[in-house]
C-alpha cells in the first residue's frame, strides 16, 4: 500500500508534484507535420501552444490532428486553424484541494490541462493518470489521518448511519461501554446503548449517565455535499473530573468548617510551614497582633511570637509548651507539629502555635508559676553542678581508677601542670574539675577552653585577649582573654592536641615565665594560673608528625593521668548507669526504678566507644521512654541492643538513620583513639560538621 511520506501540506498536495514534466510545446505557425512528429515522440494527448515569449496561448489536442487530416489538410499546412485558444490552465503552485475544486467545476479538465508558472509559461501537464495517482495518494493520507483521529485515546467515538445503525466504534468507546466492535456493528445504537439520548442535528457537550458512567456526549452530523449521510457521536469520560469536583467540594466544606471552628475560639492560632513562614492566623490571633491574616502571611513566626520554639518543633517533630511575652502579656503557648506521611515516612511539614488567651486570670497565674519553676530548676541545676565537681562524684569501683582518684586528690594541692589523656567521654573534664575543686584555687575561676572548637584565627585573641583596636573587626574596648579570666584559678585546655603550633609557643611562654603578651600588646602581662590540659590524641605521634612541640609536651607532662576507657572498667557500667538514673529522675521528674536483666546484659556486653558520655546519653534516652518502672532492652538504642539481638527492629526510618549516623561517629572516634580531628578526617568530613554532629547526638 502507498504510504504518505509525511503530513506536510505543501509537500504532497501541490500541482507541481502531480504534473508530468515530459511535454513538448508547439508554436501557432508550426505545420501539421511538426504536430504529427511531436505526437510521435510524446505520450500525451494534448500539447501546449506557446507564443514567441514562451507564454501559453492555446492547446492542440490529438483529436484536433485527426480532425485536420479528415478535413483533407496537407501535412505542410499550418496547424493554426485547429488550435484551441484560451485554454484552461492551472498554476503549478496550486494545492490539491484547489485543483480538485477546479476539476469538479470544469469538465474540460478531464483531459490534459496545462500547468503554468507565474509568467503563464507551461511547466507541466496534468491528465487523468496524474490526477488519479495524486488522488490516490491524498485518499490514503486522509485515511491514515482519519484513523488516527478516530482512534485517539481521549474520546470514545461511535458512527451511525441515518437509520441509527452502528457503522464504526473506536477502541475507547469499546472499553468505555464494554463491548466489542464486531459484536455490535450493524445493530441499532438505541438497542446497544438504551440510556443514550440522541438529539436532532448537532449537539455539543451534554452530560449524560450511560451504563452508570458519567460522560459528555457530542453529536455531529456527517455531511457529504450538504447532505447528512451519518452521525458521529463522541463520548468523554468525566468520572475522574467528577471525583475531583466532589473532593474539591469536601475540601471547601472542611475549610469553611475549620475557619468557623478556629475563629470561634478565643485562643490565637498561628499556622507556620517548615521554613517558619506564617501561613494562617485566626481572628483572635489577628486581634492580638493587630494585623490581618494577609498582612501576616509569609512573616517569620519567630519574629511574630518572639520565640525560637516553633523552629525547634518543626525540626524535632516533638510538641512543646512555653510561656511567651506577647504584647506585654505572659501567655502559655503550645506548639504542635503538623505531621504528614510522605513516602512511608512521617515528616513534620509545619507547626500550629496556639496562644491561650482566655481572659480569666488562671492563664496568667499558670504562666507566672511556670516561669518561676523554670528559674528554680535552673538554680538547682547550677547547685547540682557545683557539688558535682568533687572526686566523690567520680563514681568507680575499679581499683586502678580509685587509686588514680587518690593520687589526683593529693597532687591537687600543688599548682603543677597536669596532663589528662584518654578516649573521648572517659571523664577528663570531670577529673579536671575535681582537681580544681580539691585545690586551694577552688574559690577562684575554673575556665575551660576547647582548643579544637575555636577557629584558629580567633584562638590567640580568645586565649590571651587583645588591646583596643588591635586588629580589624576587634572591639574598641579590647578583650580580656581566658588566661586573664582564670587568674588565681585553673585553666583547662581541653583538646590541646588540636592546638595550632603558633599558639603552642605562646602557651609554652606562659608555662615557663607565667606571663604572656596580649594580641596588639606592648608589655607582657603576669598571670597566676594552674594549667590542666587534656587530649584524646596520642601526643607522641603528634610530635613525630611535627604537629605538636616536644618542649611543650615535656612542660605539660609534669603529672599525667591516663584515664581508662569504660571497656577497661566494666565493673563501673552498672553503678554509673544507676547514678545517671538518679540524675535523670531528678531532672525529668521521672520514676525509673532500675534496669532489668536483659538490659543490664546488653549494657555490659556493649563496647561503649563513646564511653561514659555515651552511657549517660543511653540512660537519659531510656528514662525518657520509661518514665516509670524498669529500663528494658527495648528502651536502649539500636546499636546497644544489637549486640544482644540478631533481629533489628527499627522504630522508624529516621531513627535508624540517626542510629547509623551516630554509630559511624562512634566507630570513627574509636578508630582514631578518640581524636576528633582524626575521626572527622576518617569520615572525610569537615571538623566543624563533625562537631555539629557530635553536638546533635550529645557526644561532645
Ligand atoms: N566517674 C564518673 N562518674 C559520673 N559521671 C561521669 C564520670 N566520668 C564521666 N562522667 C560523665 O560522663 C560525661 C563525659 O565526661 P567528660 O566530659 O568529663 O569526658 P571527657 O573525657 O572530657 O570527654 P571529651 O574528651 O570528649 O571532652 C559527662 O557528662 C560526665 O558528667
Amino acid at each position: 500500500m502507498m504510504v504518505p511520506e509525511n503530513l506536510n501540506y505543501t509537500s504532497w498536495l501541490t500541482v507541481k508534484q502531480m504534473m508530468s514534466k515530459n511535454f513538448i510545446v508547439l508554436h501557432p505557425d508550426d505545420s501539421l507535420r511538426t504536430v504529427v512528429q511531436h505526437y510521435q515522440d510524446s505520450r500525451l494527448d494534448t500539447l501546449p501552444v506557446v507564443d514567441n515569449d514562451g507564454k501559453l496561448t492555446g492547446v492542440f489536442p490529438k483529436k484536433r490532428l485527426y480532425r485536420a487530416l479528415l478535413d483533407g489538410s496537407s501535412l505542410d499546412d499550418p496547424c493554426t486553424p485547429y488550435i484551441i485558444y484560451q485554454p484552461v490552465s492551472i498554476s503549478s503552485d496550486l494545492c490539491y484541494d484547489d485543483m480538485s475544486m477546479a476539476v469538479r467545476t470544469s469538465k474540460s479538465l478531464v483531459d490534459y490541462v496545462v500547468a503554468v508558472d507565474h509568467e503563464n509559461k507551461p511547466v507541466g501537464m496534468i491528465g487523468t493518470a496524474e490526477y488519479l495517482r495524486g488522488s490516490q495518494k491524498v485518499i490514503i493520507t486522509s485515511h491514515v489521518l482519519l484513523e488516527s483521529i478516530f482512534n485517539a485515546d481521549y474520546e470514545g467515538i461511535i458512527v451511525i448511519d441515518n437509520t441509527g445503525k452502528i457503522l464504526r466504534i473506536n477502541p475507547v468507546a469499546e472499553t468505555m461501554f464494554g463491548f466489542n466492535s464486531s459484536e455490535v456493528k450493524g445493530l441499532l445504537l438505541e438497542h446497544v446503548l438504551p440510556d443514550l439520548k440522541l438529539f436532532n442535528g448537532r449537539n455539543r457537550g451534554v452530560k449524560q449517565i450511560i451504563q452508570s458512567l458519567p460522560v459528555i456526549v457530542s453529536q455531529v452530523p456527517i455531511l457529504a455535499n450538504d447532505i447528512q449521510i451519518g452521525t458521529k457521536i463522541a463520548f468523554v469520560d468525566i468520572s475522574d473530573m467528577e471525583e475531583m469536583a466532589r473532593e474539591l467540594e469536601i475540601v471547601k466544606d472542611l475549610q469553611t468548617n475549620l475557619d468557623g471552628v478556629l475563629n470561634a475560639t478565643s485562643d490565637g492560632v498561628f499556622v507556620s510551614d517548615i521554613s517558619g513562614s506564617v501561613k494562617y492566623v485566626n481572628a483572635s490571633g489577628c486581634r492580638l497582633i493587630g494585623n490581618t491574616t494577609e498582612e501576616m502571611a509569609g512573616m517569620p513566626i519567630k519574629k511574630l511570637l518572639s520565640s525560637a520554639v516553633p523552629a525547634e518543633v518543626s525540626k524535632t517533630g516533638v510538641a512543646e509548651v512555653e510561656v511567651c511575652s506577647i504584647k506585654d502579656r505572659n501567655c502559655i503557648v503550645s506548639h504542635i507539629p503538623i505531621n504528614k506521611v510522605i513516602d512511608d515516612e512521617t515528616r513534620t511539614v509545619g507547626v500550629v502555635s496556639t496562644i491561650y488567651l482566655d481572659d480569666n486570670r488562671l492563664t496568667e497565674e499558670i504562666a507566672r508559676k511556670w516561669l518561676s519553676l523554670r528559674q528554680q530548676i535552673q538554680y538547682y541545676r547550677d547547685e547540682l553542678e557545683k557539688h558535682g565537681n568533687s572526686f566523690d562524684n567520680l563514681v568507680s569501683k575499679n581499683p586502678a581508677f580509685t587509686k588514680m582518684k587518690k593520687d589526683a586528690q593529693r597532687i591537687a594541692r600543688s599548682s603543677s601542670t597536669v596532663l589528662l589523656t584518654g578516649e573521648s567521654g572517659v571523664g577528663k573534664d570531670m577529673f579536671a574539675h575535681a582537681i580544681h575543686a580539691a585545690s586551694p584555687r577552688a574559690n577562684h575561676p575554673f575556665v575551660k577552653v576547647n582548643c579544637a572548637a575555636i577557629p584558629e584565627s580567633l584562638l590567640e585573641s580568645e586565649l590571651f585577649g587583645y588591646t583596643p583596636g588591635s586588629f580589624t573587626g576587634a572591639s574598641k574596648k579590647g578583650k580580656i582573654g581566658y588566661f586573664t579570666q582564670a587568674h588565681e584559678g585553673t585553666i583547662f585546655l581541653d583538646e590541646i592536641g588540636d592546638m595550632p603550633l603558633s599558639i603552642q609557643a605562646k602557651i609554652l611562654q606562659v608555662l615557663q615565665d607565667k606571663e604572656f603578651m596580649q594580641v596588639g600588646g606592648v608589655s607582657p602581662e603576669k598571670v597566676d594560673v594552674r594549667i590542666i590540659a587534656a587530649t584524646n590524641k596520642d601526643l607522641r605521634e603528634a610530635i613525630k608528625e611535627g604537629t605538636f612541640r616536644l618542649d611543650l609536651y615535656y612542660r605539660l607532662n609534669v603529672i599525667q593521668f591516663s584515664l581508662p576507657s569504660l571497656r577497661e572498667r566494666s565493673e563501673d557500667i552498672i553503678p554509673l548507669a544507676e547514678v545517671f538514673i538518679t540524675k535523670y529522675n531528678e531532672i525529668l521528674g521521672a520514676n525509673v526504678v532500675g534496669i532489668n536483666k536483659a538490659a543490664r546484659d546488653a549494657l555490659l556486653i556493649y563496647s561503649w566507644p563513646g564511653n561514659i558520655r555515651e552511657l549517660e546519653n543511653a540512660i537519659e534516652r531510656a528514662a525518657n521512654y520509661v518514665w516509670e518502672g524498669e529500663i528494658g532492652i527495648e528502651h536502649l538504642s539500636a546499636q546497644i541492643f544489637q549486640f544482644n539481638q540478631k533481629a533489628y527492629e527499627p522504630s522508624s526510618y529516621r531513627a535508624v538513620l540517626n542510629d547509623v549516623d551516630k554509630e559511624m561517629l562512634l566507630v570513627a572516634l574509636k578508630k582514631a583513639n578518640g581524636n576528633k580531628s582524626a575521626a572527622a578526617r576518617l569520615l572525610k568530613m569537615s571538623r566543624s560538621a563533625f562537631y555539629e554532629k557530635l553536638g546533635k547526638y550529645g557526644l561532645c
